[in-house]
């Protein structure tokens, strides 16, 4: 089965390893010509999840499908998913261009790919120096290069930013970004929301082995309305006088701030005029992705 869509799709994915619950019932799906982020926090199944897509570990229910149907079933899998899963053992005396060399033999590729993709990589110029002497971002990057090697429509990478120093970090955005923008697709793990912020269209965030949220990067921001922070003599009786304007969604902040959702500075400070309340200052609060992931990943069963 190979539909050509570029699509995953993971339904009701579990895996128990025996008393642990690794993953939970995960559903997601991965569209072509996007960046997709995986994120969650350490230990919360996104490996596990990557495995089971890739076929290397049996789901102990649900299902996942690369090009509907399972990856195991497709007929060239180095031709559609490339896959980089952890810092590959590479032999320290062999070059990197006699790895790929290897590797192209292996899934049936012409010598001539591994040029084409030791020069999509960076490594052109030290293609033929041994691998003991590559730095962590230059095995990143050979890993990256044999992932590559059958040309494939996805690219599956579990924390590429690992290791890498922030020119390292920005070039694989650059590239990630590229390679979607070709109409392919790309599912990248991270625990680390910033480092995909600048590269994912579409979040799938797990937590605890469960999905907490997917959907748009621009969802996740918009999903936590925009407050003003006030500082002010008398946070009670503004609040009440807010309220009676229709404003409800009001907190206490532990300084003693309100945090006022669905209002404007004006109308707050109008209607603390009118109230008779001092305004000392008033701030529009920022919206704070990282925190918004903590929060999501840190209650057991996140608001989804
Ligand atoms: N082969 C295994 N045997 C037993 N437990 C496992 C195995 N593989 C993973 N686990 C457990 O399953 C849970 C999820 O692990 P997994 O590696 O999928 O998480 P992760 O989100 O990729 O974490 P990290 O960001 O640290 O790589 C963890 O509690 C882990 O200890």
């Amino acid at each position: 089965m190979n539909d050509r869509s570029g699509r995953i799709t993971v339904h009701e994915l579990s895996k128990q390893f025996g008393s642990v619950v690794a993953v939970d019932g995960v559903s997601f799906s991965v569209e072509p010509g996007a960046v997709t982020g995986f994120l969650g926090p350490n230990g919360s199944g996104k490996t596990t999840t990557l495995r089971m897509i890739l076929g290397l570990v049996t789901p102990t229910a649900g299902g996942a499908q690369v090009n509907g149907g399972p990856y195991a079933e497709l007929p060239e899998p180095a031709r559609v998913v490339g896959a980089v899963l952890e810092a590959q053992g590479f032999h320290p005396a062999r070059t990197a261009r006699n790895h790929l060399l290897a590797c192209a033999a292996a899934i049936g590729v012409p010598d001539a790919a591994v040029d084409h993709v030791l020069t999509s990589v960076g490594l052109g110029q030290d293609a033929d120096r041994a691998v003991r002497g590559y730095s962590l971002g230059m095995r990143q990057r050979l890993a990256l290069a044999v992932a590559l090697l059958g040309d494939p429509q996805i690219l599956i990478l579990d924390e590429p930013g690992n290791g890498l120093d922030p020119e390292g970090i920005a070039w694989m955005r650059a590239f990630l970004r590229g390679f979607a923008g070709q109409g392919r697709t790309v599912l990248v793990s991270s625990h680390v929301l910033a480092e995909v912020e600048q590269t994912a269209d579409h979040l799938v965030v797990i937590s605890r082995g469960r999905c907490v949220f997917q959907g748009p990067l621009a969802q996740l921001r918009g999903s936590r309305r925009a407050r003003v922070l006030v500082w002010c003599s008398s946070p009670v009786q503004l609040a009440e006088a807010l309220a009676r304007t229709g404003i409800l969604e009001i907190d206490t902040l532990p300084d003693g701030r309100l945090g006022v959702a669905g209002a404007d500075p004006v109308h707050i400070g109008n209607v603390a005029l009118g109230a008779g309340v001092a305004i000392y200052g008033m701030v529009e609060e920022k919206i704070d992705l990282e925190q918004l992931f903590f929060q999501l990943t840190a209650t057991p069963w996140g608001a989804g």
